[in-house]
């Protein structure tokens, strides 16, 4: 059946006659087109030429699609076809309505499509008899043409699959990546309470105003405080005024001397001070801080660990006390007696206040170390330095100058009391014999007494002292004698 709409609608109208178009579509017919036909032999020998054949035909068709107005010209002009232009243009217009090439390739079809256009011509009695579709030959070609506007579109809209796919995969990672991250932080931070849980020493984190922003458990064993109670108090609330003293001065240097430009934005310091722990408890500790500075001078952070030392203070005390002490008497030796002297001295010229120095000198020690031996000789010097030290105050100091003498600084002492506790001395030594191993020795000695004036040097008054104390020799020993300094010569 071949029932042509292309140009009869034209050809019916302007004969001014008025056209319904039945459209094929509506009565199920859904196909419309040309068909090439050639010969099996042909086929069979020379397959290449069939198929340049159905190319150029197609290609002819695209063409002729694409430029109706070129081939309505070439119509008329060259082949001379006895219809109008309008007539020609009119059909080109509704063959490409019918064969829709932006939708589908030209001559595009395939088995199945075949079978459906045979089915309906069977469906409507139109074919001979039975029928057999193997010599149909499908095409070589794009079998859809796509439309520009939706290649672009379909490109476009991969492009976004792609860069939404990309940033899927991105984020993914990102997310990946953060896990990781977190994963990592979390093990090292649990590494690293585990350590500063089970330390010793106590670490810890001070903010720019001083205020602990972290400090580790140990701070219980070291202090007695709980961690609670230490966080976000201020250091000086655990140190008494005079080291908060002199920490603050030690911390002004350390600015000052980054403000300078002398350090980096960092520095570490070694500090050594008492803290006050929460029964009243009083520690030594050695703190090793590490300073953060945000611009010059400008402390951002403090970090730091605390360890107690007050074992190792106390022995450092013992040692200096050692190291200033006489080791026979136990009273101090002769040097720090002399730094004693000076500092009370400097002490007096600032103050004013009175300060008397007594020199004594064991008498005839000679003989009693002659007569008993050396070691009662040694007994003998440590039971009188007993005996004076039962008469002195606490702020008087007694130091061992030489063999068997010895000086007593009495601060905040006139000359006359001087004078006074000088012979009660001699007194307490001389009015008993010491018993040392069953044995009864009679002790004496030989008292100088002076007070220091202003301007006088150490020397000067240990000189005088001295003169004093061979003035009592002199005189018979088991005296005192004091000297005024109109008697220096
Ligand atoms: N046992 C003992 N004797 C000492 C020590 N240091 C010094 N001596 C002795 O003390 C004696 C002092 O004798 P001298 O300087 O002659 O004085 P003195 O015998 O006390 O006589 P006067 O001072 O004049 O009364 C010497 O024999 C020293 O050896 C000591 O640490 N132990």
């Amino acid at each position: 059946m071949a029932v042509r709409i292309t140009d009869e609608p034209f050809v019916i109208q302007q004969s001014g006659n008025p056209v319904r178009v039945l459209h094929p579509i509506d009565s199920g017919i859904d196909f419309y087109g040309d068909t090439l036909f050639t010969s099996r032999a042909l086929y069979v020998q020379q397959p290449q030429m069939v198929q340049a054949f159905v190319e150029a035909s197609l290609q002819g068709w695209r063409y002729a699609l694409e430029h109706p107005e070129e081939i309505v010209d070439l119509l008329l002009n060259t082949y001379g076809v006895n219809r109008s232009r309008e007539h020609l243009l009119y059909e080109a217009q509704h063959i490409r309505t019918l064969i829709s090439p932006d939708l589908i390739g030209i001559g595009h079809s395939n088995p199945v499509r075949w079978q459906m256009i045979a089915d309906t011509y069977d469906s409507l009695n139109l074919l001979p008899g039975p029928f057999h579709l193997d010599a149909f030959v499908p095409p070589k070609m794009d079998t859809v043409r796509i439309p520009d506007w939706l290649k672009f579109v379909s490109t476009l809209t991969l492009l976004v699959l792609c860069l939404f796919m990309v940033m899927i995969y991105r984020q993914h990672r990102l997310n990946q990546n953060l896990k990781t991250e977190i994963r990592v932080r979390k093990d090292t931070e649990s590494r690293l309470r585990l350590i500063t849980d089970s330390m010793h020493d106590v670490i810890w984190v001070m903010d720019e105003n001083f205020k602990m922003t972290y400090v580790s458990p140990s701070v219980e064993r070291l202090t007695g405080f709980e961690v609670d109670e230490v966080l976000n108090k201020p250091i000086s609330d655990l140190i008494n005024a005079d080291t908060r003293r002199q920490l603050a001065q030690r911390i002004q240097e350390i600015t000052q001397i980054n403000e300078a430009g002398r350090t980096g934005s960092e520095c570490d310091e070694l500090f050594e001070f008492e803290i006050q722990c929460k029964l009243g408890r009083q520690v030594w500790v050695e703190s090793t801080i590490k300073f953060f500075f945000s611009a010059p001078g400008i402390i951002a952070t403090i970090y730091g660990s605390t360890r107690d030392i007050t074992d190792r203070h106390r022995q450092y005390i013992e040692l200096k006390n050692l190291a200033s002490m006489d080791f026979l008497t136990g009273v101090k030796n002769r040097r720090i007696f002399f730094e004693k002297l000076q500092y009370e001295t400097a002490r007096f010229r600032r103050h004013g206040t009175p300060l008397s120095l007594i020199v004594l000198d064991i008498d005839h020690f000679k003989k009693i170390n002659d007569r008993y031996g050396h070691s009662i000789g040694d007994e003998v010097l440590r039971q009188v330095v007993k005996l004076l030290e039962d008469e002195i105050r606490e702020m008087d100091t007694i130091g061992r100058l030489g063999g068997e003498e010895f000086g007593i600084l009495l601060p905040d002492t006139a000359l006359e009391e001087a004078h006074y506790l000088a012979e009660r001395l001699r007194e307490h030594v001389s009015e008993y014999p010491l018993e040392i191993s069953g044995v009864y020795i009679p002790v004496t000695a030989s008292f100088g007494v002076v007070q220091c004036e202003p301007l006088e040097t150490v020397s000067s008054i240990y000189k005088r002292a001295d003169v004093a104390a061979y003035a009592a020799k002199a005189a018979g020993r088991n005296c005192v004698r004091r000297q005024m300094p109109a008697m220096i010569s």
